[in-house]
């Protein structure tokens, strides 16, 4: 812990994030504990406490089907006035936690001051536009927030037109947006929760909710949901190619693990060895790439990069062996090789760290021992673009600005083979993802299926085991 402690005062926390960063950090919070609906309800009290000093004969809540319209749910309830209008039907919105919301506003209609309307498009409520050119009201915005995809949609885009143009005509209307503005509209006010978002314009309060910055920091099923999705309708090595360039006379079985544990993401593994590993496999699920002799060395970096070069990610370095033979190998080829690399085991202990850069298109994966070899200046830590997953109790998974920390994993992890899990998982992720999630959702995958094996086998597992549990782990949380 005690290099977590150092790194969080080297890497500077960012006070601005993407609407990706929040919906991970807003799921993490949940795996931490706290529930979603108590995040809605301190969102739209806090909403409600903006506008309930804010004078005006109507108060309109235009609410979505996603959370954004959940937090405007809320709101409406606490100033217990106003024309909630949902735009879609109830049974379109998503989540348990604005349905909640929404029933709640059912239960009180007929009695209090809110009156609930669901709306194809703008024409369901042009009258009540038409009744507001003469009036002080407050339109609240809780049509979309953080779930915005691409071009916004109709009938978003009149809604938001019809309320720039009424803004216009009347100096009088008031808009308050819930954490992001929808679309190009200008808000008076945007209340955003816990951090600014990139895309936030404007005069923007952020108000606290009731995340805790843990959630910044602990990797959780958040990260995982942020993963690329696979296509249905891809075909065969469009979900990513990874080659293993590993093995040696002295380690058959870690170039292997490496490339069984990447073939549980994508859907093309080769292995690069010499033909002491090669002779042995009978996996007819790997292409064979055979090197005569018992270490990859220099002579045969040219071979190696005219292969790799079909392949999106190499994994380097699973039983590789360490002397002047693979030394000479590895440099030359990461001198010469200029794609996405998972450095590992052998090969993080042979590099020579005075001439080599650390591109971002790097995933180390040491554990402390080889992290020292690694001569990292913790106090310059923004040359470090490479990501770092320094391997422990608690993995540490960092580069030049960011870090998390994952807690997944046990004692059982030391079993041997469990490193080349990780750097096969780690590779077969990074064929279509970003490298730091990818550091972060290999190192929780692999760590939660060695939690499921313990309660299942105790201490007793293999790295084969791990393997096995991988597609449980994806399916559980997809
Ligand atoms: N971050 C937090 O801690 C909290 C966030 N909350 C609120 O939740 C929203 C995010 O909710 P989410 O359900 O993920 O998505 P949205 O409601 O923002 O939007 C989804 C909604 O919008 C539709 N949609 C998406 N893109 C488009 C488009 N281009 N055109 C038209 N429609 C689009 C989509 O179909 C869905 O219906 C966050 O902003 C906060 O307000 C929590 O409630 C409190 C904690
Ligand atoms: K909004």
């Amino acid at each position: 812990m005690e290099i977590f402690n150092i790194l969080k005062e080297k890497i500077k926390e960012k006070d601005v994030i993407t609407p990706k960063e929040m919906a991970i950090i807003d799921d993490n919070a949940e795996y931490l504990g706290v529930q979603k609906i108590l995040l809605m309800e301190n969102a739209g009290k806090a909403v409600y406490d903006k506008i309930k000093n804010i004078e005006a004969e109507e108060y309109i809540f235009l609410c979505g089907t996603g959370n954004n319209g959940g937090d405007g749910f809320v709101a409406a309830r606490h100033l217990g006035r106003g024309i909630v209008i949902l735009i879609g039907k109830e049974s379109e919105i998503k989540t348990y936690e604005a349905r909640e919301n929404f029933k709640i506003l059912k239960n009180l209609a007929e009695f209090g001051n809110i009156k609930i309307m669901e709306i194809r498009g703008f024409d369901d409520i042009e009258d009540i536009f038409e009744s507001l050119k003469e009036k002080k009201a407050v339109i609240v915005d809780a049509m979309i927030g953080t779930g915005i995809k691409g071009e916004l949609r109709e009938p978003y885009r009149t809604i938001v037109n019809k309320i720039k143009e009424l803004k216009k005509i009347n100096k009088n209307i008031f808009v308050v947006s819930v954490d992001v503005e929808t679309g190009n509209l200008e808000s008076d006010l945007t209340i955003t929760f816990h951090k600014r978002k990139t895309i936030n314009k404007g005069n923007v309060i952020v108000e606290k909710i009731g995340i805790p910055k843990e959630a910044e920091y602990i990797v959780g099923w958040g990260d995982l949901k942020a993963l690329k999705k696979r296509d249905k309708n891809s075909h065969k090595g469009q979900n990513g190619k990874v080659l293993i360039i590993g093995g040696s006379k002295d380690f058959f079985g870690a170039p292997i693990l490496a490339g069984l544990a990447a073939l549980k993401v994508v859907d093309l593994v080769g292995i690069l060895s010499v033909n002491c590993v090669i002779d042995k496999l009978n996996h007819p699920e790997f292409i064979m790439y055979k090197v005569e002799d018992n270490y990859l060395s220099a002579q045969h970096v040219d071979y190696a990069l005219n292969i790799a070069k079909k392949y999106d990610v190499v994994v380097l370095g699973s039983g590789l062996s360490n002397n002047n033979k693979t030394k000479s190998f590895v440099n030359e080829f990461l001198s010469k090789y200029d794609k996405k690399v998972i450095i590992d085991a052998d090969a993080i202990k042979v590099i020579d760290y005075d001439n080599i850069e650390f591109s971002e298109s790097y995933i180390f994966t040491p554990h402390k021992k080889e992290f020292e070899y690694m001569k990292i200046d913790l106090n310059n830590i923004e040359k470090v673009k490479s990501t770092i997953v320094l391997k422990g109790k608690y993995d540490i998974i960092f580069n030049s600005n960011n870090l998390k920390i994952n807690k997944t994993g046990n004692a059982g992890m030391t079993v041997g083979g469990s490193g080349d899990v990780l750097a096969g998982l780690i590779g077969g992720l990074f064929a279509t993802n970003e490298p730091f999630i990818s550091a972060c959702c290999g190192a929780f995958i692999n760590g939660y299926a060695g939690d499921l094996l313990l309660k299942e086998k105790g201490y007793y597992y293999t790295a084969l085991d791990l393997i096995e549990k991988i597609p449980n782990v994806l399916k559980l949380f997809e």
